[in-house]
């Protein structure tokens, strides 16, 4: 059976690193140790012993350095380094996933550089389509007594679960300094949270007597979360006793069934509509590519290659829409990906190319047509 992945997300100071390590020796003391992942590369120090660790592989001080950036540009620059070993990291985990039950995973506080970049959307979407995986939002629990603050923090949780479109678990942390009861209330009764609201002097004032357009808009948006919350599974943890995590567990495991009946099949839908769009892109390439190299006559021949392109699309997931940069950055395709190609039409193709290059050559302005035209040579 797959790993199922928890995502560790909240913000900065939340809790998350805390609630890792304590979740990591929990399910140590289960006899079920985790994959322990660190995406978190400003980190000083991490408490938990990872399997990977994104500051063994991207430096986040001479990325700054590098790069000429500040630390927020760093933080998203490293993530996007690291995303494009992605593959590597899915391929380990999958050799080892019929001993593991866990993957868990640390994030970046300054949750925008993950959640909004395309290098996290590129990781949450590599582990996603590879093993059922659950968002735990981490929500320090004290901090978020005003209602006022509540909201905005679900609000965040809920644009996230809007973009990642993953199941999710809102985890109230450091229940040891105050119990999550109140935002348990506020979340499903819809009347004692707005009392919250009437008797909130952040938002009234002293006297109560504003009745402004905040506590209005924050009624409606109330109503609206409703329905966010009627999706999610809430548990109060504390990430220094360890109370809580039992239940946490139990969130988990309903939520890779929720991911298995809803999440799954929605998710596969998305990824095949993906595909199509990609493939109809790639036929719009690849034919302004043949008439880049003069091969307008061989129309129906290019359409041959493309579907036998596609065949070993399979082995090389992922790297085939960046195809033309990695030519252009001198990257060089393993030799089979093109003997795929049937030879009946392989020696034909390779003349028309040969001589359309031939004559194209010198003129050509396309440094692409030239590295392909190059690498069909060899
Ligand atoms: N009382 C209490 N404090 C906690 C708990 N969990 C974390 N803390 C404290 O909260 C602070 C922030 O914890 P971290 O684990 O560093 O939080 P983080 O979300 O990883 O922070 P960033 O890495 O900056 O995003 C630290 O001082 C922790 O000691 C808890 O369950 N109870």
């Amino acid at each position: 059976m797959a790993p199922s992945t928890v995502i560790c997300i909240g913000m900065a100071g939340s809790g998350k690193t805390t609630f890792m390590q304590r979740l990591n020796s929990h399910l140590h003391a289960k006899q079920t140790p985790p994959y322990v992942i660190n995406l978190d590369p400003a980190v000083l120090k991490v408490p938990f012993g990872s399997n990977i660790d994104i500051r063994d592989s991207v430096k986040y001080k001479k990325v700054m350095e590098d790069y000429n950036l500040g630390p927020n540009g760093a933080i998203v620059t490293s993530l996007n380094l690291f995303s494009t070993k992605i593959d590597q990291v899915i391929k380990l985990i999958e050799n080892k996933s019929d001993k593991l039950n866990n993957v868990i995973i640390d994030t970046p506080g300054q949750i925008e550089c993950f959640i909004w970049s395309a290098s996290g959307a590129i990781i949450t979407e590599a582990f996603a389509s590879t093993f059922p995986t659950v968002i735990a939002y981490i929500v320090d629990t004290p901090r978020n007594s005003s209602p006022t603050t509540f909201m905005s923090n679900m609000l965040y949780a809920c644009s996230i679960l809007y973009k990642t479109k993953l199941p999710m678990i809102v985890v109230f942390n450091k229940t040891d300094v105050k119990k999550a009861d109140f935002a348990k209330e506020w979340m499903q009764d819809f009347e004692a949270f707005q009392m919250a609201m009437m008797e909130d002097k952040e938002l009234n004032g002293e006297d109560g007597s504003s009745s402004g357009y905040m506590s209005s808009l924050i009624n409606s948006m109330s109503l609206m979360l409703e329905e966010f919350y009627s999706q999610l599974d809430v548990v109060g943890v504390s990430a220094y006793t360890g109370q809580g995590f039992d239940d946490f567990l139990a969130a988990v495991d309903n939520k890779v069934e929720e991911y298995n009946e809803f999440y799954k099949a929605e998710r596969e839908k998305l990824i095949k509509e993906k595909q199509e769009k990609e493939k109809k892109q790639k036929n719009k390439s690849l034919s302004k590519l043949m008439s880049d190299l003069d091969l307008e006559k061989g129309k129906t021949k290019d359409s041959e290659v493309l579907s036998d392109y596609e065949e070993s699309e399979n082995e090389y997931e992922g790297e085939v829409e960046r195809d033309e940069d990695d030519v252009e950055r001198g990257y060089t395709f393993p030799e089979d990906r093109f003997k795929e190609v049937d030879s009946g039409t392989d020696a034909d193709l390779q003349a028309r190319y040969q001589e359309a290059f031939e004559k194209t050559a010198k003129t050509s302005s396309s440094k692409t047509a030239e590295a392909i035209a190059a690498q069909i040579r060899r």
